[in-house]
């Protein structure tokens, strides 16, 4: 039986184009995000992919690139359930500042650190180890049953709740993870053996 999990970042959002931290704020995405979404899906459609279930977040522009995938896929009615667990990490008092900005006011490490480190929260938000204590249990409790059924699942989350998760499928270190930047708008496609295992993952960037 197949065991199929693929995980896509959003497309470019506006804030990801102005270079804004994000997290739980919700702009759309750019013209470019859109059609980021548009060449995900029709590279997974050209690999001859089909799903079950889809899985959003609570936010604009992961729901916005889930829809715009599965219409590349030709499943615009596809059961997608919408839930905030999957939702960004929660960027606190750095939300809606420029990143640049920030790393002149605060110094390049404290912000690397903020962004990339597996335990420092940003001021009033969440770490990676925060995200990741939110995104496990849910994938545990709704995504994975499913993939062990043998449905089809398709995750259109964020940079780093996405990163939270790849860090456990693929059993990366914190200082692995630390380095695992995330491209917008590219499925992963994950197999996974009847242990839960990951079998195999594939990036499908052409
Ligand atoms: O701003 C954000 O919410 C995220 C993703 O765009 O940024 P970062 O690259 O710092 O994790």
């Amino acid at each position: 039986m197949e065991r199929l999990l693929v995980l896509a970042r959003h497309g470019q959002s506006d804030w990801n184009k102005k270079n804004l931290f994000t997290g739980w704020k919700d702009p759309e995405l750019t013209e470019l995000g859109v059609e980021e979404a548009q060449l995900g899906g029709r590279r997974l459609k050209a690999r001859g992919y089909q799903f079950d279930v889809a899985f959003t977040s609570a936010l604009t522009r992961a729901q916005h690139t889930c829809r715009i995938m599965l219409g590349e896929l030709g499943q615009e009615g596809l059961p997608t359930i919408a839930d905030a667990a999957i939702n960004e990490r929660d960027y606190g008092d750095l939300a809606g500042l420029n990143k640049d900005d920030a790393r002149a006011r605060w110094g390049e490490e404290q912000v690397f650190l903020w962004r990339r480190s597996y335990d420092v929260q940003p001021p009033g938000g969440e770490s990676l180890k925060d995200t990741v204590a939110r995104v496990l249990p849910y994938y545990i409790r709704e995504i994975l049953p499913r993939v062990m059924r043998g449905e089809r699942v398709l995750v259109a989350a964020h940079g780093n709740s996405l990163r939270a998760l790849m860090m456990v499928l693929d059993g990366m270190t914190t200082e692995e993870v630390s380095k695992l930047e995330l491209p917008t708008g590219i499925p992963f496609v994950y197999r996974l053996g009847e242990d839960t295992r990951v079998i195999s993952k594939e990036t499908i960037d052409q």
